[in-house]
């Protein structure tokens, strides 16, 4: 049954709305996506951890859910803010509806909220932490919450989202997860990967996808948890290291960076999205976060050296400053033609190189899918793809 929500921004806004899954009270930080379809993908993305998403797209729900399209095995934001459910979904792919999936997964999903309202104030004032009850209706006391606590600066995110132990990545599935107690070997980690390149994924909170879209090139993979260290990865003998996307601050996920200050020249490296954020610092940028980030599938980037522009799917909240790229064997290879951000870098010497867009997509276009080919040349030549470009 439908019940009564408020969500209350810390900036003392209100948006008045009605449950159609869950009930409750939570705090996070408040995002617009703006993809048109694909709320699936975005509801188990784990990179928005701590944060809870509306969707500009008026109607949600009207195809339901399936269990393909997952980028994750949970439903990872804290509540999802709709302008209006579709409470008969109809999709041959369809096993449950969008309801039952949240109410299954404890998490909150409004509808009759303004969420256009909602995006334009946010783009305007910025992004907010928020408060969303059927609990609490004071507003006073709601917006009071709101701004209480950590927002999403400096706080650790990946730990609460990376995997516990590595594992094996199977074309479509997690694989043999190694025992708990048991040291990560190369005979664990490539026992069966044959002549295939053999790739290790810093696990910060991976999305699915990404898995599929490297074992399409035939890599073979084992996902690895944050906090491993350099030296155990350089033992398994990899033939590149992938760093993952992942939710909440770069600069909070000091060890990450560690460990790719080690790897660098040690072993081919591309990163996506929080990965390359990693990248970035530990090439010597540092990274800020954005007035209201870039969630979406129609971001347009500008491919440096081949001139081209990309349509991409994004989903981040900080860049890295191109200012504080001060490197000259570091170039930027890719730009955001919206706000001029910063969204690739490239070594020029080393095989390094990483994007802060999703070529994976999932959802979104697929213009970017040949940076994953870049990858695999890269491996092969030990050389940065900027070679290719010139
Ligand atoms: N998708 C991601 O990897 C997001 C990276 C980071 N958490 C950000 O918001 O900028």
């Amino acid at each position: 049954m439908a019940r009564k929500a408020l969500l209350a921004l810390e900036d003392g806004s209100l948006f008045p709305c009605r449950t159609f899954a869950g009930s409750g009270e939570v705090k996070a930080e408040v995002c617009f996506n703006t993809s048109m379809t694909g709320y699936q993908e975005v509801l188990t993305d784990p990179s928005y951890k701590g944060q809870m998403v509306t969707m500009t797209y008026p109607l949600i729900g009207n195809y339901g859910v399936n269990q393909e399209d997952v980028e994750s095995v949970a439903v990872q934001v804290s509540a999802f803010l709709v302008k209006e459910y579709c409470p008969l979904p109809s999709n041959f792919r369809a096993t449950a509806s969008l309801a039952q999936y949240l109410e299954e997964a404890g998490v909150m999903g409004v509808e009759a909220l303004d969420t256009r309202m909602l995006t334009k104030h946010l783009r305007t004032k910025g992004a907010m932490q928020a408060v969303l009850s059927t609990e609490d209706l004071d507003p006073e006391s709601l917006v009071k919450k709101a701004g209480q606590g950590p927002g999403m600066v400096g706080v650790d995110l990946v730990q609460e989202v990376s995997c516990a132990r590595p594992y094996i990545w199977e074309e479509n599935r997690i694989g043999e997860v190694l025992a708990p107690g048991e040291k990560l070997t190369r005979e664990f980690a490539f026992k069966d990967a044959g002549t295939k390149p053999k790739v290790v994924v810093i696990d910060c909170g991976v999305k699915f996808n990404i898995l599929r879209r490297l074992t399409h090139r035939d890599f073979h993979l084992v996902v690895v948890p944050a906090k491993t260290r350099a030296e155990e990865i350089l033992a398994l003998e990899p033939d590149g290291v992938f760093l993952s996307n992942g939710p909440g601050d770069p600069a909070a996920v000091t060890y990450v960076v560690e460990t790719v200050k080690q790897l660098m020249g040690k072993t081919p490296i591309f990163g996506i999205c929080l990965g390359h954020q990693m990248i970035g610092q530990a090439l010597g940028g540092s990274t800020f976060k954005l007035k209201f980030g870039h969630r979406g599938a129609n971001q347009p980037v500008k491919d440096l050296a081949t001139g081209k522009v990309e349509i991409t799917s994004q989903n981040h909240g900080f860049c890295v400053d191109a200012k504080t790229i001060t490197d000259p064997d570091v170039m930027v290879s890719h730009l955001n033609l919206n706000d001029h951000t910063l969204e690739g870098l490239c070594h020029k010497e080393l095989p390094v190189f990483c994007v802060q867009y999703h070529p994976e997509a999932s959802p979104g276009p697929h213009d970017s899918d040949y940076l994953f080919d870049r990858f695999r040349k890269m491996m092969r030549t030990g050389k940065p793809p900027v070679v290719d470009a010139a």
